[in-house]
């Protein structure tokens, strides 16, 4: 396609540069053959004043052109700068402004078309002007639809807290990754240009005499139909061929283009295929534990609809806390706010926000380079946290150069260093790859490794197996405890399945409807001994590694968990408790000290020990 198109497109450009210089005189040059038709001499005939047709088909490409790329240029900047630009500016410029091209795009082209030239004088220049501004609102609605999706990936929402002005976030994260259908309807809009164009001219709106594009001559041809038909077969052709080759041009341009849909075979050195298993370098220091995180009474909410009721957490260096609970208690969140990267759609208050010293809880955005240094954060979905647009190795280093100033080669180097300790094979071709071209588990180590090379305190690792196969699940933890263990790394792993945070936790947070109900040390977990009777029910649950299934079968937890709108002043557990007494709904029980050094928030385990006492 892009072959096909490019040589269409270079036929009728090297027609635009050459024509006019080689035929321009005999194309105007009046005869006394008036409407002839098709001969020898003359293939497409003579038009009314006896000039011939042909030449003045190849001629007018030079003006068609012209006119059809400033229409296309005017329209996709407008469009561009207008759709892009309303995404990056603040929300309610954002929701007006998509109102507004909304609003533009149901207007059909051609009436603005034709408004526009009934104002100015008809000629090339307005024409022009007219067509780009129709279709303007087309482009800009391609590019605000598609740069509001960029813009709510992690990269770009990870980029954005990090201080990128709005200026290098377009350019760098949405422009590359919008490029492809906007070059497809560059193309389509360039065809459609000269398509409209060419009907402006028709109409007499267009070109005036003594110029001439194929629009202009195509309307002579159609009123010379019965004398001459073969007179409107140039220009027709003409329109058809080049639209063609814009709209191949552009297909194909737009796979080349698009890296996912590269069919580049991957360039991986072989011999060089072979894990290495270097050690990590061992950062932590002995002696007293610091706290690295630490929260307080965090509240998150959407709306009125509290996500997160008052949780609070502490986590020292070296230390693994882990956080599980059912799908929707709230861990992702509390991470999030933890590493401030709510979606800007929620609320949130703390009493106290702290992580290596920094305190996070300002209201504007903290210092970017403390936020890129200190904390790592690995999502639950790589696909969605790596630019599909550029290499990997281009955004493994990018921290290291932007905040810690270190030079692109060395911080290449540390880059592959990185990569192979996190076992990810051939490091050196992989930097030369794009995300796409990584497998699943290849991509998880990759982003692990990049929340890594600052070398954080804290790690905040949301699901960071939930999209690996078993075995390369037992890797990442196993390479998780490592770094805990060598670099002193503190970590907030985020869970629902309880065998792997007790695999790997020292600590462990069970959440339910937006609450810390239970924190139990790890080994009172493995043990079985917990108090709260939603952690009981989670355990019951959960098939332990040398569970029989056929003699103690599961017991699912029956029941749902309330919706964020559905929590009162009750106990939000109480619907599904066993133990449920009348006091737990009229009163949600507070987290309090239980006899095995554990906390747990639960009325019912309150009265057991109290009668034990
Ligand atoms: N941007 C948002 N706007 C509105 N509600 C949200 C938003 N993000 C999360 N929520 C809601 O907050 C609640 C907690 O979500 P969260 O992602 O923290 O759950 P989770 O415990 O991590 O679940 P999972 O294990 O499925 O990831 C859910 O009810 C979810 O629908």
């Amino acid at each position: 396609m892009l072959v096909c198109g490019a040589s269409l497109l270079t036929v009728m450009v090297l027609l635009g540069i050459f024509a006019p210089i080689i035929w321009g005189e005999q194309a105007d040059a009046l005869t006394a053959d008036i409407r002839q038709g098709s001969s020898a001499e003359h293939l497409l005939g003579t038009d009314a004043l006896g000039r011939d047709i042909l030449l003045r088909t190849l001629v007018a490409t030079r003006l068609t052109l012209l006119m059809a790329a400033g229409a296309t240029a005017i329209a996709v900047l407008i469009g561009i700068l207008l759709g892009a630009g309303v995404v990056l500016a603040g929300r309610f410029v954002r929701g007006a402004g998509a109102r507004a091209i909304d609003l533009l795009v149901s207007y059909p082209p051609i009436i603005i078309a034709l408004a526009v030239t009934a104002i100015f004088t008809p000629g090339v220049g307005s024409v022009v002007v007219a067509i780009g501004l129709a279709f303007c609102p087309q482009f800009a609605r391609l590019t605000n639809t598609l740069a509001n999706s960029v813009s709510t990936r992690q990269y770009v929402v990870v980029s954005r807290l990090l201080g990128t002005s709005r200026t290098k976030l377009l350019q760098r994260h949405v422009l590359p990754n919008i490029a492809a259908p906007v070059l497809v309807l560059t193309s389509v809009g360039f065809a459609t240009s000269i398509v409209s164009l060419s009907g402006l001219s028709f109409l007499g709106l267009g070109v005036q005499q003594p110029e001439y594009d194929w629009g202009a001559l195509l309307a002579a041809g159609l009123r010379d139909l019965s004398v001459n038909p073969v007179e409107s077969l140039g220009p027709a052709l003409a329109i058809l061929l080049t639209g063609l080759g814009a709209g191949l041009f552009g297909d194909g341009l737009a796979k080349y283009w698009e890296p996912r849909q590269s069919v580049r075979p991957p360039r991986i050195n072989r011999s060089r295929g072979k894990q290495l298993t270097a050690p990590l370098t061992a950062v932590a220091s002995d002696g007293e534990r610091e706290v690295v995180a630490s929260l307080r009474e965090l509240q998150v909410s959407a709306g009125d609809a509290p996500l997160v009721r008052g949780v609070s957490l502490d986590i020292a260096a070296g230390e693994v806390v882990g956080l599980v609970g059912e799908s929707g208690s709230g861990k992702s969140v509390t991470a999030m706010a933890l590493a401030r990267l709510l979606s800007p759609s929620l609320s949130w208050s703390a009493d106290r926000l702290r992580i290596a010293g920094t305190d996070m809880h300002r209201s504007d955005v903290p210092a970017p380079t403390r936020l890129a240094t200190d904390l790592g954060v690995v999502f639950q979905d790589p696909s969605s946290c790596f630019n599909p647009a550029l290499h990997i190795g281009t955004q493994l280093t990018e921290v290291l150069r932007v905040h810690k100033g270190v030079s692109r080669k060395a911080a290449a180097k540390l880059a592959v260093d990185r990569l192979r300790e996190v076992r990810v094979s051939s490091p050196e071709a992989r930097m030369h790859q794009y995300p796409h071209e990584l497998s699943g588990g290849m991509r998880q180590r990759a982003m692990i490794a990049m929340a890594l090379l600052s070398e954080p305190r804290l790690l905040v690792a949301d699901e960071p197996t939930t999209a690996l196969d078993v075995t390369v699940q037992a890797d990442v933890l196993r390479l998780l405890h490592q770094i805990n263990t060598e670099r002193g790394t503190a970590m907030l792993l985020i869970s629902h399945d309880i065998n792997v945070v007790s695999a790997l936790c020292d600590r462990v947070c069970v959440m339910y409807a937006g609450r810390i109900v239970e924190e139990v040390p790890v080994a009172d977990l493995r043990a079985g001994r917990v108090h709260h009777p939603y952690t009981k029910a989670l355990l019951a649950a959960s098939p332990g590694e040398d569970a029989d299934r056929v003699t103690a079968p599961l017991k699912p937890l029956a029941g749902r968990p309330p919706k964020p709108g559905e929590v009162g002043n009750a106990c939000s557990f109480a619907p599904r408790c066993p133990l449920a007494m009348p006091r737990c709904l009229e009163e949600d029980p507070v987290l309090l000290p239980d006899p095995d050094g554990g906390q747990a928030a639960c009325h019912a385990v309150d009265h057991e020990l109290a009668v034990a006492r």
